[in-house]
């Protein structure tokens, strides 16, 4: 394995169609990496083809897809291309996002892997506020968006404009509510810029040195080309295609020189001291890059679209194991507690969009949802230790509450079913994959959620990092091995202790009761309901640990131990031979006889 370098075929130039246009070429980039650099993971790779494809093509507008994903509808792209390229709607929209389904996923999908709950409710629910966030893949975007310029002003006329260019926040001051006015002011005089003007060359480095003219007069002192150089890097080929909204490569430009501006473009240091991650290109500091992404986006006032055609546009895989499950859930739970954790935190990042109206207050919701979910998880293991807690001791729970307080629980019951039973009958989503999804939730939520906290809170206060590997894709010829696969992680210890403590608790529970007589059945009823809340949220776990079932049928062991234990439990109760007095001693039991 080669530990750096990079290489980049042209293919063979020259092939055209019936009406003589250059045929597209296939170019495969790998780019530098070296000892002493930070490579950024995927969110680097990103930024490298952003900036290649630039240099070589320069495209308006670009599909970005995993390496574990593929094209299953040939129209898709035309389909985002009708949003981006709206006259009305188009200006504003920084990227098309598609759902993530997936092939090969085990057809009682255990683990949730489809996740339709996520992409056919929440994400579908966001597109009617500012928009879906990026989920990483299957995600068409406008180059312009990526670049970090702001899009055009909502309102066309207050600037004056005809189609208008984006303005680059760093080169119109900052976005402060008076400057955001003072310009609008003065649009109203002067013609726009406007970069979707074919005629406007491709700028050359003289003509950024001297302000380019048309952007912006005033401000032409600060176009410096050291300003772009600061936020682009030092490639004057780049910084000009960064120009061009509506796209292109001069046709002067020679395949050499292309060629080796390429190769500058993906270098290893070619990002240092500028921008790239930072403000522009995918963002870095998270291991869920694509959050953070897409909320630097819609804080500058794009909104996002949401596509979801009949057939799938694109198809991945999934990892089906529970092991490798988790870990890809407790990584995206890692990332959601960096977010959290750093200036980009949606509690406190991206307010005064300014004249772009930027984040709207109900996305931000979501982004806050999106990032600090991770949290739920400490409730929630409370709530799942809570029912043993109960059944072991004897004391209950729910403490006797009053009759207001009552009625807030059960209007709050309430508002959730009807939410859960309005968002499945919208989606489409059924009941048995909503089960599945809040099986899940629970599962990752004492798991992965827990372990992300812990290690989120380890790598941002003390400096400790955790791997990005990328996810375990399932074999695809034996049926399902995979799934059956066990691969020993620490993730596997709350749930599983969870589960053992819940069954112990369910036996102790019913034992005590058949000890105690008939008076403390009542009582009984409501923890055992808590108890067994827990175990069957968390039952796909125990089917996941038992592996497979054909083989060895131990699900069926512990199950039979268990209500072996109980029966014989009662049969000792019923006995008819056994003498009253002779039983349990009720002393014991604080009944005094
Ligand atoms: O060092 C790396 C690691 C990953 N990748 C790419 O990142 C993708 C996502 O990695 P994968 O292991 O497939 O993770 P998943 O959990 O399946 O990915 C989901 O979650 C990621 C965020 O954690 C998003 O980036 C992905 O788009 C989204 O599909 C891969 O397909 C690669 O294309 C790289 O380019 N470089
Ligand atoms: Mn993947």
């Amino acid at each position: 394995m080669r530990a750096w370098g990079w290489q980049v075929f042209l293919g063979h130039s020259g092939g055209h169609d019936t009406d003589g246009n250059e045929l597209p070429r296939l170019v495969y980039v790998s780019r530098e990496k070296r000892p002493g650099f930070n490579h950024h993971k995927k969110a680097g790779a990103m930024n490298a083809l952003v900036r290649v494809s630039a240099v070589l093509t320069n495209a308006p507008f670009f599909l970005n897809l995993d390496c574990d994903h593929y094209i299953n509808n040939s129209k898709a792209l035309r389909e985002a291309m009708c949003f981006l390229m709206d006259p009305i709607v188009g200006k504003r929209v920084c990227y098309v996002q598609f759902p993530q389904r997936f092939d090969g996923i085990d057809r009682n999908d255990r683990y949730a892997n489809h996740n339709t709950v996520f992409f056919d409710i929440n994400l579908k629910g966001l597109d009617g506020v500012q928009g879906p966030v990026y989920v990483g893949t299957g995600c068409c975007f406008k180059r312009q968006a990526i670049y970090g310029y702001d899009p055009p002003p909502k309102d066309a006329k207050a600037s004056g404009g005809r189609s208008q260019g984006v303005c680059p926040s760093w080169l119109c001051g900052p976005r402060k509510k008076g400057v955001g006015k003072a310009k609008v002011a003065k649009g109203g005089k002067k013609k726009p810029p406007s970069r979707s003007d074919s005629s406007i060359p491709i700028f050359s480095l003289e003509d950024i040195e001297e302000g380019i003219e048309g952007i912006d007069e005033e401000k032409s002192s600060l176009m410096s080309l050291k300003n772009f150089e600061k936020r682009f890097g030092q490639s004057p080929v780049f910084v000009a295609s960064t120009l061009l909204e509506n796209g292109g490569v001069p046709h002067s430009a020679n395949p050499g020189s292309l060629l080796k501006e390429a190769i500058h473009v993906i270098s290893c240091g070619y990002e240092d001291k500028t921008d790239w991650g930072k403000e522009i290109g995918w963002i870095y500091g998270s291991v869920t890059e694509d959050i953070l992404t897409g909320f630097k986006m819609h804080c500058r006032g794009w909104r996002s679209i949401y596509c979801m055609p009949t057939r799938p546009a694109f198809k991945g895989s999934a990892p089906i194991n529970l092991s490798d499950r988790l870990n890809q859930v407790l990584r995206w739970a890692l990332g959601s507690v960096e977010i959290s954790l750093s200036r980009h935190c949606p509690l406190w990042y991206g307010y005064g969009g300014g004249k772009n109206g930027g984040l709207k207050c109900l996305e931000r919701l979501a982004y806050i949802n999106t990032t600090i979910y991770p949290l739920t998880s400490l409730p929630l293991l409370a709530y799942c230790v809570l029912p043993a807690v109960c059944l072991l001791t004897g004391k209950f729970i729910i403490p006797t509450i009053s009759n207001l307080a009552s009625l807030w629980f059960i209007s709050l019951f309430i508002s959730i079913f009807a939410t859960g039973i309005l968002e499945m009958r919208w989606s489409g989503v059924g009941i048995d994959e909503w089960w599945r999804n809040e099986q899940f939730w629970v599962i990752g939520g004492v798991s992965a959620h827990l372990f992300a906290l812990f290690q989120g809170l380890l790598k941002v206060f003390a400096g400790i990092d955790t791997n990005f590997t990328v996810t375990s894709k399932q074999a695809e010829d034996e049926d399902f091995a995979e799934l059956y696969m066990i691969k020993w992680t620490a993730l596997l210890i709350p749930p599983t202790t969870l589960i053992v403590i819940n069954m112990i608790g369910v036996v102790a529970g019913i034992s005590d009761a058949i000890n105690n007589g008939y008076q403390s059945w009542g009582p009984l009823f409501g923890k055992l309901f808590f108890a067994f809340w827990v175990i069957v949220h968390l039952y796909p776990f125990l089917k996941g640990l038992m592996g497979r079932q054909n083989r060895t049928p131990t699900i069926v062991i512990v199950w039979s131990i268990l209500l072996a234990s109980i029966f014989s439990l009662l049969w000792v109760r019923i006995d008819p031979f056994l003498a009253k007095v002779k039983g349990p001693d009720l002393s014991q039991c604080g009944i005094n006889c």
